[in-house]
């Protein structure tokens, strides 16, 4: 039951305005079951006044009804008993007609709260955590998990419903008859115990599918990104072989789930059928109970053993589900722990540039670039070349302060950028990946991001910059024109354009360009490359590139090596670049901006 307990922790308020609701509801009904004992008196036995007669003979509970009726001056009468028993299920009704309205919305609520707490603790890891994190591993706690917990939660409630309602009932019960209901109450429990294990079973296949869900998500998630290679080589076969082994492992969960949850239905009801037979045989020949009282005990007996069952039921549900919210908890917590640390507060500007000045970093125990100098002054349009795995991203990300140097400064003018506000410094850039991740909207969306400070203006001057208005203006629907699912409907060299646009939209201090013409052919790099040069000096332009024509326009380069940069600042000196050929060793260099 901690899962329940946590939950009330987190919602206190909610939960116990419904527990109340739940509790009136079970109240209202049992005090309407109450009146069912002197009706049936009457109905059986004869009139209210046969019945004073011989007040003795009568349960503790019908007398104190008959007396409180007395009381307000009121007589017992069939009519009235029943007026009251029909307004108390209806008040019963409304109450749990509240309670489950609240329920609703709550387990809506569960699953909301669960889902932005994963997003935000995601979007404010550290890059290092969040590039080593499978991306299917949050898409399955953000979908499946996150309803499953809201599942949990609901049956918890139910529980806690159903046991109330049992302990109303066990306390009228109790005033009508102790020994017999302490004796049901006893049943009960071992009919509880006796099925336990079912509950055990249908939790280990829930944990399982949770187990599962997540390693297959993660795999097709991942299959499904690189499927066009796996086609082209017919080794789909392999992918899916992995994804079918999977998804017969958790069928077989799941069958170990339902084969638990049927057989626990199938066995509760003749548990409980057995039980109140040998009850009611025990009650008739051996204690000799008034009938009246006998239709009452059984009618509320049935409602104890009826509730406890249900709670079992409900249990069981909940243990199936409850691993799907430890799961996505821990991935919560998980990305908190790993929170992204900046303490600047100061607000850039970028007036000068941006120098490197002694910077090391690795990845766990290896470095990848050590005692790293390398300037790039305001308005400048700097290459950098190198080797694959040379640390080009990796200088690109310790600029934009997605990584933090192991030792040595990045300064931004003469701020070092540990001190300045790195949100603030962000929005100075235009960053262009490699790979062109274009959503399935209009170009306007996938320009502006849906950021509502930028109108069609603004969209249309960044597509000009990029040089990308040429052929969104001579779409079907222009700017408004819906791209397609990842920009399907666009060649690889539009997508990239679109992506530079969505990086100028916004007139940043820097664009950096992460292996950003790769995809487009010649003519469009070269119209990528001017719009480049009209654009340097009013932005500083950094470009890691393997290109040629891109290396050409840029007015500088530094060539990466063994974790170093040389400065190759000269236009002759960079013609003889023809990477990857030609790279000589590199040297640190550490220089002062110009
Ligand atoms: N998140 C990471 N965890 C561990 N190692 C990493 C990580 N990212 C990069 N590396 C390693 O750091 C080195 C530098 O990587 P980086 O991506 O900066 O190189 P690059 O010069 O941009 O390469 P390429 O031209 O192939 O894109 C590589 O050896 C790479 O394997």
């Amino acid at each position: 039951m901690r899962l329940p307990i946590t939950f009330f922790r987190r919602y206190p308020g909610e939960s116990l305005l419904t527990l109340l609701a739940l509790l009136l509801a079970g109240v209202a009904e049992g005090f309407g079951m109450t009146m069912l004992l002197p009706l049936l008196g009457i109905a059986i036995g004869g009139p209210a006044d046969a019945i004073e007669a011989s007040p003795g003979q009568k349960p503790a509970l019908e007398q104190t009804i008959i007396r409180l009726f007395e009381l307000i001056g009121l007589s017992p009468t069939i009519g009235l008993l029943l007026a009251v028993f029909v307004l108390c299920i209806m008040m019963k009704a409304a109450l749990l007609l509240i309670a489950n309205k609240r329920v609703g919305y709550m387990v809506s609520r569960v699953a909301t709260d669960l889902r932005l707490d994963l997003i935000r603790a995601l979007f404010t890891t550290r890059w290092e955590y969040y590039v080593h994190q499978p991306i299917g591993r949050f898409t399955n706690a953000f979908a499946t998990e996150a309803r499953r917990s809201a599942d949990a939660y609901l049956y918890g409630i139910r529980i806690m419903a159903q046991a109330l309602q049992a302990a109303v009932y066990t306390v009228v019960a109790l005033m009508v008859a102790r020994q017999e209901t302490l004796t049901t109450l006893l049943a009960g429990f071992v009919i509880l115990f006796a099925l336990r294990h079912l509950v055990k079973k249908a939790k280990t296949a829930g944990n399982r599918q949770t187990q599962l869900l997540k390693s297959l998500l993660s795999q097709l998630t991942d299959t499904l990104q690189s499927i066009k290679p796996l086609k082209a080589m017919a080794r789909e076969n392999l992918a899916d072989a992995v994804l079918q082994t999977r998804t017969r492992r958790l069928n077989k969960a799941l069958r170990k789930q339902v084969f638990s949850e049927e057989a626990l239905k199938a066995l509760q009801e003749p548990l409980i059928t057995l039980f109140l037979g040998f009850g009611l045989y025990a009650a008739l020949v051996w204690w000799e109970m008034p009938m009246a009282t006998v239709i009452v005990m059984i009618f509320m007996l049935i409602k104890i053993l009826k509730a406890l069952q249900k709670a079992q039921k409900e249990y069981q549900s909940m243990v199936i589900a409850e691993s799907a919210y430890w799961s996505l908890w821990s991935k919560i917590e998980e990305a908190r722990r790993e929170k992204e640390h900046h303490t600047g507060s100061l607000t850039p500007v970028l007036e000068e540039g941006i120098r490197i000045e002694n910077v090391s970093f690795g990845y766990g125990d290896r470095f990848v670039l050590k005692d790293l100098s390398m300037s790039f002054p305001m308005g400048s349009f700097s290459a950098i070349i190198g080797p694959s795995g040379a640390g080009k991203t990796t200088v690109v990300d310790l600029i934009t302060g997605l990584l933090t140097p192991r030792e040595g400064t990045i300064w931004i003018d003469d701020m070092p950028l540990t001190a300045a506000d790195i949100k603030a410094w962000r929005r100075m850039i235009g960053y262009v990946p490699q790979e062109t991740l274009l959503l399935h909207d209009t170009v306007m969306v996938n320009v502006t991001l849906g950021d509502p400070a930028f109108d069609e203006k603004d969209a249309q001057r960044a597509l000009s910059e990029a040089g990308a208005w040429g052929f969104v203006a001579e779409m079907p629907a222009g700017i408004h024109t819906v791209v397609g699912e990842r920009g399907a409907r666009l060649s690889g060299g539009q997508r990239q354009r679109i992506t530079i646009a969505r990086a100028l939209v916004h007139r940043p201090r820097l664009m950096i360009l992460d292996e950003a013409t790769s995809a487009l052919d010649p003519a469009s790099e070269a119209e990528i490359c001017q719009t480049l040069r009209q654009l340097k000096g009013r932005l500083t332009i950094l470009a890691i590139s393997h290109q040629t024509a891109l290396l050409e326009a840029a007015d500088r380069a530094y060539r990466l090596h063994m974790g170093m940069a040389e400065l190759l600042a000269t236009p002759d000196e960079k013609k003889t670049l023809r990477y990857p050929q030609n790279h000589r060793q590199g040297g640190p260099a550490s220089e002062k901006m110009r």
